[in-house]
């Protein structure tokens, strides 16, 4: 299985409508992968916080319309990354929670197969976490080859959240994120503890670039279920193409079957 993690540079100079132009093309040169993964929120950019609320679309808006039709070009799986979301029946003001970090992905056919609502917003008393609402709802999306589990960014410090999506049957986390570079030695160690602890193979596709004044770790990195990291992006803009074995997934569960000695959390009694 092949996939493509296109880290986007996300400046303040190019206009929205402009970088989304140029992703559905980028999408449109990965014809001949099955997977395509996309950051978080690389429409406005992860910390344009004044944006989000003019930027948000509907789920069905103009982001959705053109990946819908790059996945479909390219005859590829897309995870689109995500959107602002404004929410359906919703004003539209983040003080209501009309407003949400929702992730979009695609079948080959251009279908939007699932969308995920991020459950943890970050900025603590300020930004995203009072801008945007939070999901309540974990998701996975099967392909043909793995059963993926959709997380976003921030989301990746909550490891309950991981566990979760595995005893939803996710063999693959793939993670859009916007993360800045101040935090980037966390962003490495962390997906590869989500992968080691999760034996699942970890896809986390970040931003590159200055946007909002907040410089982008760039650094998308695929890990694989022993932790291994199969392949890492610099700083800037990239296509970061990587070839996976789904089957590596219950190989190492099967070998080193760490995961079936968990004692809480589970309905079982503990032995
Ligand atoms: O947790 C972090 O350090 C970064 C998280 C973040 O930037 C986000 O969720 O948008």
């Amino acid at each position: 299985m092949r996939a493509s993690l296109l880290q986007i540079d996300v400046n303040d100079d190019e206009s929205v409508a402009s970088r989304r132009r140029r992703v559905a093309d980028l999408v449109r040169d990965q014809a001949g992968v099955d997977l395509v993964v996309l950051p978080e929120l690389w429409t406005t950019g992860a910390f344009a916080y004044e944006e989000f609320a003019a930027q948000a679309e509907p789920l069905r808006g103009p982001t959705h319309e053109a990946m819908s039709k790059a996945a479909s070009d390219a005859g590829v799986w897309l995870h689109a990354g995500s959107i602002p979301e404004g929410a359906e029946g919703g004003t539209g003001s983040a003080a209501e929670g009309a407003l949400y970090n929702t992730s979009l992905v695609y079948s080959p056919a251009g279908e939007l197969v699932a969308s995920y609502r991020k459950i943890h917003r970050f900025g603590f008393d300020q930004g995203e976490a009072v801008l945007m609402g939070a999901g309540t709802e974990l998701v996975t999306v099967e392909l043909p080859e793995t059963v993926v589990g959709v997380a976003t960014c921030y989301d990746l410090r909550f490891p309950e959240l991981f566990r979760g999506l595995v005893d939803a049957g996710a063999q693959t986390f793939v993670l859009p994120a916007g993360w800045p570079e101040r935090r980037r030695a966390h962003w490495t160690l962390l997906a590869r503890a989500r992968a080691v602890e999760n034996q699942a193979y970890v896809l986390a596709c970040g931003t590159a670039g200055t946007h909002a004044g907040v410089p982008q770790a760039g650094h998308s990195i695929v890990v694989d279920p022993w932790g291994e990291v199969l392949a890492e992006a610099g700083p800037g803009e990239e296509v970061l193409t990587v070839d996976l074995d789904p089957a590596k997934v219950a190989v190492t569960r099967e070998q080193f079957p760490a995961l079936k000695d968990r004692l809480l959390g589970l309905d079982t009694p503990a032995r």
